[in-house]
């Protein structure tokens, strides 16, 4: 018998009202994760790929389809009975920047999800961030410092060390080592690997980098314009790919003078010139589709799913 998977994504559909309409960002999307398992999803830039992730943690209320965690159904769950699930599925945002409260102390930033989560003791909150803060690699020093005091991959090392404080058993990793240099990015991703194996933690990675995807993720998912083209093992996928735009993602990540600094447009050029046009229905977002304004914004959108815990 198959055991339940920790996440199921079920004909997933996103759509965002724009000028004159809606406009479908994810198109019946389906996958699922297994307790400690690792999903790649890779496409180019404007293919939905955060979209999906925003829609797992429920900063988006999807406009159909289910999302199972655990055989719970978390697609269109009101916020009271979301907030309990919450912390099993926590994200690491691409902006180590931009994600982090400019004002806090790294302990205090790991400390928060522990006190929304219900731990009363400050002293029981530090002691838990000190810990918390070692086990991501960084010196106990940091632990008062604030975020401009740390280059990126330390703050990315905090970033994942808030995700961690809720307890998850998912980690949906957002393009988390896309801002990161080459050798930076190598050490998150081995901190990755090594909390997959200590925790037994599941993740989701989404990337427009190949080569993240295939160090961390045993599965992955091809999208393009909203849909999975491709999927399969990930040695499979991207060691012998079946369609043309994987080949072509493919051949781009290959080449170091298409990706190397650059960033995931780079790909969008690099195949079209390998590929025929897009079908209409599956054209990129017109200038009229721009994004919506804030009150017109999904359910939740612009929230940290750690503000809200
Ligand atoms: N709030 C919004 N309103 C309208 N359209 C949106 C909104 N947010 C995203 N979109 C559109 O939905 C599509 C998917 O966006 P999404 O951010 O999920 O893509 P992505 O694959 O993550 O791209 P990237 O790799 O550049 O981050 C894009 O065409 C984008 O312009």
């Amino acid at each position: 018998m198959t055991p339940t998977p920790l996440l199921a994504v079920e004909d997933l559909v996103v759509e965002y009202p724009v000028a004159g309409g809606v406009f479908r960002a994810v198109d019946g999307v389906s996958f699922a994760v297994p307790p400690g398992g690792a999903l790649g999803v890779v496409g180019e830039s404007g293919c939905g790929k955060s979209t999906i992730a925003r829609s797992i943690v429920r900063l988006l209320r999807p406009t159909r389809g289910r999302i199972l965690l655990d055989g719970t159904d978390i697609a269109g769950l009101p916020e009271r009975r979301l907030r309990p699930l919450r912390k099993r599925v926590q994200m690491v945002f691409q902006d180590p920047y931009g994600s982090l409260d400019p004002h806090l102390t790294a302990e205090e930033i790991v400390a928060e999800p522990l006190r929304l989560n219900g731990m009363r003791s400050g002293a029981e909150r530090a002691r838990r961030a000190a810990a918390l803060i070692d086990q991501v690699g960084l010196p106990a020093g940091a632990l008062q410092r604030r975020p401009a005091e740390f280059s990126g991959g330390q703050r990315q090392r905090i970033g994942i060390a808030r995700a961690l404080a809720s307890g998850p058993e998912l980690l949906v990793c957002d393009e988390a080592t896309s801002a990161l240099d080459v050798s930076v990015q190598a050490q998150v991703l081995q901190l990755l690997r090594e909390l997959q194996t200590e925790r037994g933690l599941a993740y989701i990675v989404i990337s427009h980098n190949l080569g993240v995807v295939r160090e961390i993720s045993s599965e992955v998912v091809v999208m393009r314009a909203g849909r999975i083209i491709e999927s399969g093992p990930t040695g499979t996928v991207l060691s012998a790919p079946v369609e043309p735009y994987t080949r072509a993602l493919r051949r781009a990540a290959l080449d170091p003078t298409t990706m190397r600094g650059r960033k995931p447009r780079a790909l969008v050029s690099a195949i079209a010139a390998d590929q025929a046009p897009v079908a209409a229905d599956q054209a990129p977002v017109a200038a009229d589709q721009a994004p919506v304004a804030a009150d017109q914004a999904p359910v939740g959108a612009g929230q940290e799913p750690g503000a809200t815990q």
